[in-house]
Order: C-alpha cells, then sequence, then structure tokens
C-alpha cells in the first residue's frame, strides 16, 4: 500500500484543506495520514475562525509518523505562521521524503487570509526549494514573484522567476483566469501546457487542495510529474464536474471512489 502524508489546515465544512487531501488519498487507493497546523471554523460562506496549532505539536506529529511508517508522498497545505512553517521545513530536512507537492495556500476562495503576510517570506526561502513542484495560483504566483498575471506570457514569466527563487519545478494553474482554465508547468528547461474547458460552476471550494493531493497520489504510485499532473487535472475535472450545492455559498468538489477506476490510477507502477 502507498501512503501520503498532508500537512496542512483542517476545513469544518470538508470541501478544503486536511479534509479534501484526505478524500482524494483514499480515492486514488492511497493510504492517506495528516498532520494538523491549523483548526478554521468554515463553511461554504467564508471562514469564521482560525487557531492554529503549536509548533510543537505540528514537530511531534511529524515525528509521529515518520519514525513508524514509510511515507511515498508529502502535501502541504495551509502553514499560516513563521514558527510553524520553520518547524515544518526543518523535519522535511530531516526525513527528506522523495516527494513533496507544496500548494502555498495564502488567502481562502472566500477572501479569508490563511497565510500571515509577514510569514511570506519564510515561506519562500524555507520550503520553495524544498519541494519536488510547487502549485501556486495566479493570486499566489503574482505575491511570490510581484509579477502582475494578465496574460499566458506574464504566467510563464512568473514561472522563470519562481524557478530563480528556488523552486524546482512549478505548476501555475489558470483557474482565476477569465478564459478557459491553463496551467503551466515549468521545470527550468521546456514549459508544458495543461488545457481545459472552464466548468460553469460556482462550486469549486478546494480546489486547489484537490489538485496538489491528486498530484501527491501518483508521485507516490510511483508516476513522474508530467504523468501526474495530467492524471491529476482529469481527477480534479471529475471531482469540479461533479461539485456539490450543499451550503449557501462556494460548494465542495466530490471524490468517488469510481474515477480512479474511471482514470485507470489504482495501479501501482514501481
Ligand atoms: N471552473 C473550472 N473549470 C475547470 N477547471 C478548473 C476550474 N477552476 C479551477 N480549475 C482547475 O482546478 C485546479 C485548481 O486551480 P485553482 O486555480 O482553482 O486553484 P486554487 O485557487 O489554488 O484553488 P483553491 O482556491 O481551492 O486554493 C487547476 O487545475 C485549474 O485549472
Ligand atoms: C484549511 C484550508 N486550506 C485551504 C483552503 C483554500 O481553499 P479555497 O481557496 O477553496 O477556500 C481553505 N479554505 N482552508
Amino acid at each position: 500500500m502507498r501512503t501520503a502524508l498532508t500537512i496542512a489546515g483542517s476545513d469544518s465544512c470538508a470541501g478544503a484543506g486536511i479534509q479534501a487531501d484526505l478524500k482524494t488519498f483514499y480515492a486514488h487507493g492511497i493510504y492517506g495520514m495528516s498532520v494538523i497546523t491549523a483548526v478554521t471554523a468554515q463553511n461554504t460562506k467564508g471562514v469564521m475562525a482560525v487557531e492554529n496549532i503549536s509548533s510543537h505539536i505540528v514537530e511531534k506529529q511529524i515525528d509521529a509518523i515518520f519514525c513508524d511508517i514509510k511515507v511515498d508522498s508529502v502535501k502541504i497545505g495551509m502553514l499560516s505562521e513563521i514558527d510553524i512553517i520553520k518547524a515544518v521545513s526543518s523535519k522535511l530536512r530531516q526525513y527528506s521524503p522523495k516527494n513533496i507537492v507544496l500548494d502555498p495556500v495564502m488567502i481562502s476562495k472566500s477572501g479569508y487570509n490563511l497565510l500571515n503576510p509577514d510569514a511570506k517570506d519564510v515561506l519562500i526561502k524555507e520550503l520553495l526549494p524544498l519541494s519536488t513542484v510547487v502549485t501556486p495560483n495566479i493570486l499566489e504566483a503574482q505575491v511570490i514573484t510581484g509579477i502582475n498575471i494578465k496574460s499566458i506570457d506574464d504566467m510563464k514569466k512568473s514561472c522563470k522567476a519562481m524557478l530563480e527563487m528556488g523552486c524546482k519545478i512549478v505548476l501555475i494553474k489558470g483557474g482565476h483566469l477569465s478564459t478557459d482554465p491553463i496551467d503551466i508547468l515549468f521545470d527550468g528547461e521546456d514549459f508544458k501546457y495543461f488545457e481545459g474547458k472552464r466548468i460553469h460552476t460556482k462550486n469549486t471550494h478546494g480546489t486547489g487542495c484537490t489538485l496538489s493531493s491528486a498530484i501527491a497520489s501518483n508521485l507516490a504510485k510511483g508516476y513522474a510529474i508530467e504523468k501526474s499532473i495530467k492524471n491529476a487535472k482529469e481527477y480534479i475535472n471529475v471531482a469540479i464536474q461533479n461539485s456539490l450545492s450543499i451550503g449557501e455559498g462556494i460548494g465542495p468538489t466530490n471524490h468517488f471512489y469510481s474515477i480512479y477506476e474511471k482514470c485507470n490510477m489504482i495501479e501501482e507502477i514501481d
């Protein structure tokens, strides 16, 4: 059984964060584990409150897992404070897992700041270089690089800047474009484009979390990065197509056991 670990915040309505990640791992046939960095009180309408977990307990959760279980892939989501970012980066340096997918979560779809702005530079310095792939959305890429993104060319410039800042591979997601979404992957040499048709729904709570944990699931199975992203894009498409109109706000993506059968992703390849 392959395993994946999410290091992220809890979302009480389970559309994003730890809960979305664990559902995604399960749907891929991966044994999912979690290190909780914050507890958020949120629903489809917004985030009402956040309580961070102490960096000491974050470290202890990471130790508890790595000293006992082989971890094939790590996905990192919401880390809101400097001491938590430092604790996670130092523990990941200690255990050096093979695959790390960093989703640099900053602001929720409902507009709540999930990263303390003071912690941005530490996130960049400590976690960008440690990660196998970093998956910012357009706004996050803008905040990280300072490059305003209005076009595909701007996305490419931003990709290059992210590599100069220490990323090994970056995937800038185009969900927030006004056109059909296009995600761009850059490894320092080639650009790869993942194009899709926009699904017209307001229910996209947790799309970024779902995509990054689907990438982590595929890496855990042994797929190379490009194939992992291709599979993850198929997964997020089905999850958005079947997203749920529960609650009054931005509803969640939906996860099915059958999705991975449909995408033929049950096998482990190495
Ligand atoms: N309406 C849509 N139709 C099709 N694909 C979409 C749509 N919205 C987002 N995506 C895809 O979903 C993935 C996540 O992209 P997005 O830009 O929404 O991430 P995000 O803003 O980080 O998400 P989150 O707000 O959950 O953190 C990308 O692959 C993107 O192309
Ligand atoms: C705990 C947690 N992590 C991540 C997100 C981002 O997801 P979204 O942008 O869809 O609100 C969130 N809302 N909550």
